[in-house]
């Protein structure tokens, strides 16, 4: 099975640049956002919405792509959202039947 290392990666630099906010970042830029938490809530919806384009149309590399973005997107708006990713993994631990 595929490391998931890098979800768990990609959280500690969310909590970083949430941290420390730098010009340059990408996911800074959405966590100090005018619109607050509204910005990255869309960008999940955008990515959603592209995600099942590409994978009704059947096109594996753009539905790899299209969820690489929204898992990205959605682990930045949990930060934005305040919401620690640690406590989703629990609540689906808690389902295991
Ligand atoms: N995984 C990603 C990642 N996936 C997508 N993106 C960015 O997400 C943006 C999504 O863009 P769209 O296609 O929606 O383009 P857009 O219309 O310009 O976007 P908006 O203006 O609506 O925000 C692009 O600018 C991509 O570069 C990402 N940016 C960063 N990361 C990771 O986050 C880390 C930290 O990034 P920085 O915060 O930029 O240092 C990086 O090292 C990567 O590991």
């Amino acid at each position: 099975m595929r490391d998931w290392n890098i979800l768990e990666e990609l959280w500690q630099v969310i909590q970083d640049r949430a941290e420390h906010p730098s010009a340059e970042s990408y996911v800074s830029s959405i966590l100090t956002h005018r619109k607050g938490v509204d910005k990255s809530l869309e960008k999940v919806g955008e990515e959603a919405v592209e995600f099942i384009i590409a994978a009704k149309n059947q096109v594996p590399e753009r539905t790899i792509s299209e969820a690489a973005d929204l898992l990205f997107h959605f682990l930045v708006a949990l930060k934005a959202s305040g919401t620690d990713v640690a406590d989703v993994l629990d609540e689906l631990a808690a389902r295991r039947k």
